[in-house]
């Protein structure tokens, strides 16, 4: 059964929902789904702007037939390869053996490595270029690295709708919700929205940089991405959203305390932690059991807040390993200008304050980390409790300052 929605005059949203998949590109949990978007315009020539992943290809395809209504398909605009994308490329081709693919060169080269047979059905266009369907005319801007190489938007000069590819995406299926104004992003989305930007696109901020310095030269009145619902309204909100991310700039003054603990001494010692800096004037605490939650959240939690405490046992002479994973994460995705306190625990030869003190200043950028920190052996007593509140004075003066 077919399932579009008209986004704008001649402008439809041909794509799916996905409620199946656990694990978005086989890592990241989407407990609340996804949705692949595709665009299909009926202009003099029809064009449809990208494709779905290959579990939703059957949708796609009823979609497309529905709102086509007899008129063949002329166009397939590929803004971005990936599969999630590009997988039902070949199926469409085949239904509708006239269409061709506009494209960037290394597009077309994915697709053959794919295994796509698109000879003599591509034309490939670069930055700058522009191509006429009837009453609209499109732009083509490169997107490099957002989040793929051979990524570009598509700018419809005629009706302000930029086709953004997986930038403003977000994870969570729409269910019928299409555009931003249907749902309340800011309570309902924002973190899915930030999970999926930060954990995917978040090493790569200089290029999203780039992009939003482009977009700010165009008059962008709808934004299709290719995940989550199109933005018609308010698009300040979100391109704020996405220039302080990609400037790894936080968005709120606030306290996240990660900790591992695997008799409970550790976790005792950051909740009272926790209440001493909420005591001092800070309520903006969040905590999270390293063991227990994905890494993906943390991510993002990271890249909200303004400062991180880091509380680990000693495991083998090392950082708890996941917590040795949360660090090597946080340098992969480029975390950085946080400020950041830190906690180790340990019976015999406590090192994990010192192992994550090394890695913060040596291997990431623009990590200041406190003097103070907290040593416990194996369990929080009386001799802590200076410590314990000189820490968490350390990070609320040093938090005081820019509230
Ligand atoms: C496999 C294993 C390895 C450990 N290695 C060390 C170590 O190298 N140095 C140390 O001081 N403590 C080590 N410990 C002890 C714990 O870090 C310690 O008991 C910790 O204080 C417990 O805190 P918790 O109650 O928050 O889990 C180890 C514990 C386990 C289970």
């Amino acid at each position: 059964m077919y399932n579009v929605r008209e986004i704008t005059d001649d402008l439809y949203w041909v794509g799916a929902n996905d409620h199946r998949l656990a694990l978005f590109e086989n890592i990241f949990p989407i407990p609340d789904g996804v949705s692949y978007n595709s665009y299909l315009l009926l202009d003099k020539q029809t064009v449809l702007f990208d494709t779905v992943d290959w579990s939703a290809c059957r949708q796609l395809l009823q979609n497309i037939e529905h709102v086509l209504n007899g008129r063949s398909l002329d166009y397939l605009v590929i803004n971005h390869m990936e599969p999630d994308h590009g997988a039902s490329i070949e199926e469409v081709l085949l239904r509708y053996p006239k269409a061709k693919i506009i494209t960037t060169e290394k597009a077309v080269m994915l697709m053959h490595q794919f295994g796509f047979q698109v000879d003599g059905r591509t034309e490939e266009v670069k930055e700058g270029d522009t191509r006429c369907f009837g009453k609209h005319t499109v732009a083509f801007v490169a997107a490099p690295m957002v989040h793929w190489p051979e990524a570009m938007v598509t700018f419809d000069t005629t009706n302000g709708a930029l086709f953004s590819a997986d930038a403003f995406g977000s994870f969570r299926a729409l269910d019928g919700k299409m555009f931003n104004d249907e749902v309340n992003f800011d309570r309902d989305w924002i973190d899915e929205a930030r999970r999926y930007f930060t954990n995917i696109v978040g090493k790569y901020g200089p290029f999203v940089q780039a992009l939003l310095k482009k977009a700010g030269t165009i008059d962008i009145k709808i934004i299709c991405p290719l995940h989550g619902p199109v933005w018609r309204s308010n698009l300040g909100y979100f391109l704020d959203k996405y220039d302080k991310w990609s400037r790894y700039e936080p968005e709120e003054q606030g306290v996240m305390i990660v900790y591992s603990s695997m008799y409970g001494n550790t976790e005792s010692a950051v909740g009272a932690l926790a209440t001493k800096i909420v005591e001092k004037g800070m309520p903006n605490v969040v905590m999270y059991d390293v063991s227990k939650t994905d890494v993906s959240y943390l991510i993002s939690e990271a890249f909200r807040l303004s400062h991180i405490v880091l509380a680990s046992v000693t495991y083998n002479l090392g950082i708890y390993p996941p917590m040795k994973n949360f660090l090597m994460d946080m340098k992969a995705l480029n975390v950085q200008k946080r400020t950041v306190a830190l906690v180790e625990n340990g019976s015999w030869a406590c090192k994990s304050g010192t192992l994550m003190r090394e890695f913060l200043e040596s291997e990431m950028k623009d990590m200041e980390v406190l003097d103070d920190q907290l040593t416990i052996n194996s369990s929080m007593n009386e001799n802590n409790f200076e410590d314990l509140d000189a820490l968490a004075e350390g990070i609320v003066q040093s938090i005081k300052p820019s509230l």
